[in-house]
């Protein structure tokens, strides 16, 4: 019986050919891709850093864990062994776990919870169960993971439904466009490969590390900003863009002003 450690170990293979640049690194471009991961982080900090600022921990324990999901998913694809794929797969899972009990807003709580304490424990039971079920099958962890971000969506029409800031609109909309861009290249790399093969273009999975780096870009921005409208009422928020409203590529960012109007 093969290591759990072997490369080679994990049941899904991505469609990139193995070994085809290097003989240490398993799947090249799906490996060198996930710098995306290390440039978003410290571009979020900076960007977003007076709501760093006023929430250092929500900010900082969110960016270590997209380290993590980082280092865990270029590991995974140098070796694809059976530890990468589960590292990679608890690591955003436990990832978007956090990201639900900080910027979770109490609104849309389900109505059996009273208060943010019974919310978290009921997100930490739910990801402990998903933990110990994805030992048990995990190529259906990532669909599942797939499937948080259409709750993401869900909730981000419900908060656009509340919003008339057609700058919050215009994110949410770049963000959608970057998520399905994202989305298609992951499904087409697992169910089309044999096409992707024949045409000898075998990227996909790149593309979505890439592209689903950029959908985090917006989403981040505009979930800070549903955060504060919810949680900090003192603060105003605006979504700006780095380094100018009228450059044609520019990168969103909250920031915080004291003011009165509001969505
Ligand atoms: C101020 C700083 C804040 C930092 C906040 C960071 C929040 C990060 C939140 C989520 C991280 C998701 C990272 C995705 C990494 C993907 C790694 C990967 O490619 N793994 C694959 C195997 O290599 C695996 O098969 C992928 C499975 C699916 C993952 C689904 C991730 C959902 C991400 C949700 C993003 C929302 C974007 C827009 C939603 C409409
Ligand atoms: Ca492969
Ligand atoms: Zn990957």
């Amino acid at each position: 019986m093969p290591s759990i450690f072997a490369y080679l170990s994990s049941e899904v293979d991505w469609c990139e050919d193995n070994f085809q640049h290097s003989e240490v690194i398993a799947e090249y471009y799906n490996t060198i891709s996930n710098v995306s991961f290390f440039l978003l982080l410290p571009t979020l900090l900076y960007l977003n850093h007076q709501y760093v600022q006023q929430r250092p921990f929500s900010a900082y324990s969110l960016a270590i864990m997209l380290l993590l999901v980082g280092t865990f998913s270029t590991y995974y694809h140098v070796t694809l062994s059976y530890v990468g794929q589960m590292l990679d797969e608890l690591a955003i899972l436990w990832t978007l776990a956090l990201k639900y009990v900080l910027w979770f807003p109490k609104c849309y709580f389900p109505g059996f919870i009273k208060n943010r304490t019974q919310f978290v424990q009921l997100i930490g039971v739910t990801t402990v169960i998903c933990t110990l079920m994805s030992f048990i099958k995990p190529v259906f962890n990532a669909y599942l993971l797939n499937c948080i971000s259409l709750h993401l969506l869900y909730l981000t029409f419900q908060e656009l439904k509340k919003c008339s800031n057609p700058r919050v609109h215009r994110i949410a909309a770049f963000m959608v466009m970057w998520w399905v861009l994202a989305i298609s290249c992951w499904l087409s790399d697992r169910w089309f490969c044999g096409f992707w093969q024949r045409i000898n273009f075998c990227y996909l999975h790149s593309f979505w590390h890439l592209l689903i780096s950029i959908a985090l870009l917006y989403c981040c921005p505009l979930f800070i900003y549903f955060d504060v409208v919810h949680e900090i009422p003192s603060f105003e928020p605006e979504l700006e863009y780095w380094p100018s409203d009228s450059w044609p590529i520019a990168l969103p960012y909250l920031a915080l002003r004291k003011s009165y109007k509001r969505c």
